[in-house]
């Protein structure tokens, strides 16, 4: 029987489980994520994450459901991904030289017994001081579309960041030891995970 279920199609999320000897099952959420709205940067990705998660354990009956979603906090705005290539250039030379929070929002429902553990992570992040070449060169690369905040640590964007302060899997898309205290509430231990993944 299917254990871990992960209601994401990042493919950073599945590899840092993958990487720490889980092996979920992916199932996508197709939640509309523009659809959600809320009155902050971490109640917004919060929402999100419980919604992508609630949407997939819908249909299931014994497995964990694990839904995530992340959002840069900057002037206590959230920034997703960016709508365009235009877009990722105005956000980094809106960002550069400044510092904002990656926050990724973490829900686990236990479709067992209907139980849900649900946390923001948060990391600071110092923003490197990239010139509008630079900046115009990693628009092109494409990455900056593809992820939250317009930025990654572990590709090309790691050589604009200067550090970080707090998780870096929070970062990446999901944060270990949060989901570790999560797992704890609903009475998983990570090692049984292991086990049985
Ligand atoms: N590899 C990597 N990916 C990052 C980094 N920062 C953000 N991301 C990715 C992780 C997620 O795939 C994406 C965040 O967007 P979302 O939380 O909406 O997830 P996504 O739309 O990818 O999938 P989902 O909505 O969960 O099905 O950005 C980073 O530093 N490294």
């Amino acid at each position: 029987m299917t254990r871990l279920v992960l209601a994401s199609a990042s493919p950073a999320r599945l590899a840092l489980l993958r990487s720490a000897g889980l092996d979920p099952k992916v199932i996508v959420s197709g939640v509309d994520e523009d659809a959600v709205t809320a009155d902050t940067p971490a109640e917004l990705c919060l929402t999100l994450a419980r919604t992508k998660a609630a949407a997939v354990a819908r249909d299931l009956a014994g497995p964990l459901v694990i839904g995530c979603d992340s959002v840069l906090e900057l002037d206590g705005r959230a920034y997703g991904k960016p709508s365009s290539p235009e877009d990722a250039a105005a956000r980094w030379r809106h960002m550069r030289g400044r510092s904002g929070r990656l926050l990724t929002g973490h829900c686990v429902i236990d479709t067992a017994t209907g139980r849900e553990a649900a946390e923001v992570g948060a990391t600071t992040v110092r923003f490197g001081t990239p010139d509008d070449a630079e900046i115009d060169a990693y628009v092109a690369t494409g990455e900056p579309l593809r992820v939250a905040g317009a930025f990654t640590l572990d590709g090309p964007g790691g050589w604009f960041v200067e550090g970080i302060d707090g998780d870096h899997g929070n970062v990446l898309g999901i944060s270990l030891p949060l989901l570790r205290r999560l797992l704890s509430t609903l009475g998983v231990s990570v090692p049984d995970l292991w086990r049985r993944s």
